[in-house]
């Protein structure tokens, strides 16, 4: 049998990542199925768009810095324009499902694959890695993560094991049912509950992935808090009611 065919487009937002975004979008680009990669870069103060170009990316920039979520929502925006006009010249052609992956990965993110697999087979509607214990010291006590479970849990029964994870595949469906996309950092919380509102299937999957890990001093703190308060207003719009018991 040959190499699947490539049905897959990644989008990648990106601030500040010339460091890393070349080897990632060198190893999104070898997954097979993938068969564009689109690197939002959002308002970045380096050459991340430089790099991610000379990686072999389409780039498309944010003249200022908008978030994550913005960015993932200008990267789908982008590839449904140049589908558009795919299927204009061939009929046949059909929408991709979408990788989002984060700049951050290096060359770890040659392991995306597990994630399209499910998605392309119709097994899942949407697949969500699950990381590995990372490389790099760091990390939080939970607060986040604990919140966004919590809360998926309780407006849709699903158990997330990393509900903040942004690296995911989805089919054209769920990215219809994700959409718009949440503000902020709650967009990877409120995709998992719009997904499965909408009665498609979610799936965790473990993958092999090191990314750069927020620290504990003051900047890693205010980037949890804001993260907090993100999840929460996407929980909060989606109908929970975090101080009502039961
Ligand atoms: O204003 C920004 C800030 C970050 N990013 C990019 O977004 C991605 C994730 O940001 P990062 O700083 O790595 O966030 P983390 O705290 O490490 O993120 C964890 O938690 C987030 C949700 O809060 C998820 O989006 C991430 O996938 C997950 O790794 C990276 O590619 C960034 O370059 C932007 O595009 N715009
Ligand atoms: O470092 C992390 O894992 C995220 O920033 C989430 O923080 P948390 O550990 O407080 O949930």
């Amino acid at each position: 049998m040959g190499a699947p065919a490539a049905t897959v487009a990644a989008v990648v937002p990106c601030k500040d990542e010339a460091d890393r975004i070349g080897e990632t979008v060198a190893a999104v680009l070898g997954l097979p199925e993938v068969g564009r990669v689109v690197v939002v870069d959002d308002g970045s103060t380096d050459d991340t768009a430089t790099v991610a170009a000379a990686a072999g990316a389409e780039v498309v920039r944010h003249a200022r810095n908008r978030g994550k979520a913005a960015a993932l929502e200008t990267g789908i925006r982008h590839v449904r324009e140049l589908e558009r006009g795919e299927v204009a010249r061939d009929p046949a052609a059909r929408p991709a499902a979408l990788l989002f992956v984060d700049g951050d990965l290096r060359s770890t993110a040659a392991n995306l694959g597990v994630l399209v697999g499910p998605v392309l087979a119709g097994e899942a509607s949407m697949t969500v890695a699950t990381l590995p214990a990372q490389i790099t010291a760091g990390g939080g006590r939970g607060l986040v993560v604990g919140l966004a479970r919590r809360g998926i849990q309780r407006l849709t029964g699903f158990r997330a094991v990393q509900p903040l994870s942004g690296m995911r595949c989805l089919s054209p469906a769920a990215v219809a049912a994700a959409s718009p996309l949440a503000r902020g950092w709650g967009v990877e919380t409120a995709m998992t509950v719009d997904v499965l509102r909408a009665g498609l299937t979610v799936l965790e999957v473990p993958c092999e992935l090191q990314h750069r890990v927020s620290g504990s001093d003051w900047r890693g703190q205010l980037h949890r808090a804001e993260q907090y308060r993100d999840v929460w207003l996407a929980l909060v719009r989606r109908g929970w009611r975090p101080w009502q018991r039961g």
